[in-house]
C-alpha cells in the first residue's frame, strides 16, 4: 500500500518513521522548510523505543501527482483547510483518508471536500512533541492508533489496511465502533488539555498542590459529562484510566495543548475544548472550568495573533 503521511510533525513523523523502518512505502507530504530540513537532517526520532535517523521520500503539493492508496492526515486543526487542498491530488477514487486530528470538527471539513466514501475514522495514542531543532521527541512509550470504517463495518479495505499498519513497531486496533472510540479519545484530550492548561503544570505538579487532585477529577467530570449528554459515554475502565493519569503525583505527563501553550505556539482552542463546551451548551450542561479554559485560552490566542501580525 502507497501511504501518504500529511505533516511530517509530532504525531505524523513518528508513526510514518516506524512504518519506514518496518519497510512500508511511505511519502511524506511536506511544505518546503520542512522538506528542506528533513533533506539536510533526515528524520529524527528520539524515543524510547529506540532512537532512528532516516531519509524520508518527501513530496510538496506540486509534486504529487497521481493517488495514494492510504492518505494519513496528521496536521494541527488550524492548518486543516490548507492540507486539504494540498492532499487533493494524492485522493484518488480508491484512496482511504484516515484523520488522526484531536476532536471531531475535521471529520466534517472531510466529509465536505471528498465525500463520505473515502473518510475513515481515527484515533493516535501518543505523546510527541516537535523539538526546535525538528526532531520528534517521544516523551512516553505509549504509542497506539485506533483506525476504522464510520459504518462499523469491517470492509475489504479495511483489512487491507490493518495488514499494512499491524507489526509495524507500535500498537493498532482496528475498530468496529470509531466513532464511540473518538468521543473517548475527545474526553482524554479535553481533560488532560483542560487540566495542564487552565491549572498551568504537569500534572504531577497540579497534584502536589491542595485543591489540585478534585479540581483534576472535576474537569473530567466535566468532559464526560457532555460525551455523555451526546450520547457516547465514556466506558467506565477508560475513564479510570483517565483518573489515574490525571492523578498520579509523580507525573510528568501534560498535553501537546499545553506543549504548544509553552512554546507560544497556536493551541487547538476551538476544535477540542470550544466544540466540546458547544456540544455542552446544546445539552445544557454546565462545566465552568471548561468554559474558563476556553476563555483563557482564546485571549491567549488573540494575543499571539496580534503579535504575529
Ligand atoms: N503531539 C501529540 O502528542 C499528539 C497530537 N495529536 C493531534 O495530532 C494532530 C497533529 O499534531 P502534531 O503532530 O502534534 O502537530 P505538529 O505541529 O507537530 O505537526 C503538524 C505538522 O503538519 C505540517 N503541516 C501543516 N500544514 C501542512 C501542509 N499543508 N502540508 C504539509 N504539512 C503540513 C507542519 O509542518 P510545517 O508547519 O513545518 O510545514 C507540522 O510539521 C493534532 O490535531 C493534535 O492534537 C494527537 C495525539 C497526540
Ligand atoms: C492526551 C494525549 C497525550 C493522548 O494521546 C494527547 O492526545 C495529546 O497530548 O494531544
Amino acid at each position: 500500500m502507497k501511504i501518504l503521511v500529511v505533516g511530517a510533525g509530532a504525531v505524523g513523523g513518528y508513526f510514518g518513521a516506524r512504518l519506514i523502518q518496518a519497510g512500508r512505502d511511505v511519502t511524506f507530504l511536506v511544505r518546503p522548510a520542512r522538506a528542506q530540513q528533513l533533506q539536510r537532517d533526515g528524520l529524527r526520532i528520539v524515543s524510547p523505543h529506540g532512537d532512528a535517523i532516516l531519509k524520508p521520500k518527501t513530496a510538496t503539493s506540486t509534486e504529487i501527482t497521481s493517488p495514494y492508496d492510504v492518505v494519513f492526515l496528521s496536521v494541527k486543526a488550524q492548518a486543516l483547510d490548507q492540507a486539504i487542498k494540498d492532499m487533493t491530488p494524492a485522493v484518488g477514487p480508491d484512496t482511504m483518508i484516515y484523520p488522526v486530528l484531536n476532536g471531531m470538527r475535521h471529520m466534517d471539513s472531510l466529509v465536505h471536500s471528498f465525500g463520505k466514501q473515502p473518510v475513515l475514522g481515527g484515533v493516535c495514542l501518543v505523546s510527541t512533541d516537535l523539538d526546535e531543532q525538528g526532531r520528534i521527541v517521544q516523551l512516553t512509550p505509549l504509542d497506539k492508533i485506533i483506525y476504522g470504517e464510520r459504518s462499523g463495518e469491517i470492509t475489504t479495505r479495511i483489512r487491507s489496511l490493518d495488514e499494512t499498519l499491524r507489526n509495524a513497531g507500535f500498537e493498532t486496533q482496528l475498530s468496529t465502533n470509531i466513532t464511540q472510540a473518538m468521543w473517548d479519545k475527545w474526553v482524554t484530550i479535553a481533560s488532560f488539555g483542560l487540566i495542564t492548561c487552565l491549572l498551568g503544570g504537569p500534572v504531577g505538579e497540579i497534584n502536589a498542590v491542595s485543591d489540585g487532585k478534585q479540581t483534576a477529577l472535576q474537569a473530567i467530570d466535566e468532559c464526560a459529562a457532555i460525551a455523555k449528554a451526546c450520547g457516547f459515554p465514556t466506558p467506565q475502565p477508560h475513564l479510570e484510566y483517565v483518573r489515574q493519569l490525571a492523578t498520579d503525583k509523580n507525573s510528568k505527563f501534560t498535553s501537546s495543548m499545553y506543549r504548544d501553550l509553552q512554546k507560544g505556539a497556536p493551541v487547538e482552542v476551538d476544535t477540542i475544548l470550544g466544540d466540546l463546551l458547544d456540544h455542552g451548551h446544546a445539552h445544557h450542561i454546565e462545566a465552568p472550568l471548561l468554559q474558563a479554559c476556553c476563555v483563557h485560552l482564546r485571549v491567549y490566542q488573540n494575543s499571539i495573533n496580534s503579535k504575529n501580525h
